[in-house]
């Protein structure tokens, strides 16, 4: 039986299908410091898993360092959707950067086209807009795109994860002028550190929940050597706040984070939800999980977690 003995499952849809998820599943975990987000995605392996359960236990037994700032800016986050509703969201978030979601589907080059320039409508000439496309691309899509996607812009401030390997990444990087983030290649790779030795990328996109914590994210940002954007796993508000301490550790933080998630969720398990304001996340704790709110009410899908929260656990401790 798991030392989480009264973990809660929990069960929240998705406003918009985001990454082909629609219901964003996972576990709170209560420790003696607090609470705790288990959430790794359903078809990761338990092995993958076991990171996103090192980051839980930081969370709820030994907390995090200390804050080196108070708020952080923070991007709003469009996914897939159709230009009309891509205006209001940048145009409703109080954000003054915009992630983007692009190369969806095969031939989604006028889509994302029309979804960036409704963007750039929504934020005027001062808004920032990156794009990500999460690794889809081969090496000549991705510089085509880019282009295209950079002149529909009026200049994106990076493109994120264009193609899967960090070898692609680089020669793209040498094809076009638009600054090249890391994602995928960070966690996929079994050295993270090669993404900036290979000279494949201007960014590095950290995020602790599936990198094993706060305190392991910080090594993986010092070695990586370049700025660092935090950005989110779609985590409620308990797993979040891992995040944001990380974003405020970081020594510098020179780009706005991708923490502003929360509103892709039809609701969190907290009442004070870490929501941007004005552009910006505050550096806090949030209250404990309402009991009750967003419970997982399928015992086939709570019996599912148990089990994989004693497997990942097995794994952990071994
Ligand atoms: O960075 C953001 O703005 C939101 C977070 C995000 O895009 C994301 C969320 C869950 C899984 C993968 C990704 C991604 O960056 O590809
Ligand atoms: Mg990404």
């Amino acid at each position: 039986m798991s030392r989480f003995g009264q973990a809660r499952v929990y069960s929240i849809p998705m406003r918009t299908r985001f990454r082909g998820i629609t219901v964003r599943e996972g576990m709170l975990l209560e420790g003696p410091a607090g609470w705790g987000e288990f959430c790794p995605f359903t078809e990761y392996s338990d092995a993958e898993a076991a990171w996103w359960l090192a980051t839980a236990v930081e969370q709820c037994t030994v907390g995090w360092p200390s804050p080196v700032r108070d708020r952080i800016p923070v991007n709003c986050t469009v996914p897939a959707v159709d230009p009309a509703r891509a205006f209001e969201i940048a145009a409703g978030s109080g954000c003054r950067t915009a992630k983007i979601k692009v190369a969806d589907h095969v031939e989604s080059l006028a889509e994302d086209v029309a979804r960036v320039e409704a963007v750039r409508d929504a934020l005027g000439p001062a808004g920032k807009i990156r794009v990500d496309a999460n690794a889809v691309w081969d090496v000549d899509t991705a510089v085509t795109h880019i282009r295209a996607l950079d002149k529909a812009a009026g200049g994106l401030e990076y493109v994120e994860q264009p193609c899967a390997t960090i070898d692609e990444l680089a020669l793209v990087r040498r094809r076009v002028d638009v600054r090249i983030a890391a994602d995928e290649s960070i966690r996929r790779a079994g050295d993270p550190l090669r993404v900036a030795v290979a000279g494949a990328a201007d960014i590095a996109v950290i995020k602790c929940t599936p990198l094993g914590g706060v305190r392991r994210s910080l090594e993986v940002a010092e070695a990586a050597g370049l700025p660092c954007v935090v950005s989110s796993a779609l985590e409620t508000s308990i797993g979040l706040a891992a995040q944001v301490a990380l974003a405020a550790a970081l020594p510098s933080l020179d780009f706005a984070c991708g923490l502003g998630t929360l509103s892709l969720l039809a609701g969190d398990v907290v009442d004070d939800s870490l929501v941007p304001v004005d552009g910006y996340i505050d550096v806090r704790t949030p209250g404990p999980p309402v009991p009750g709110r967003f419970e997982e009410s399928s015992p086939e899908r709570v019996a599912w977690w148990r089990a994989r929260l004693d497997r990942v656990e097995a794994i952990m401790i071994a």
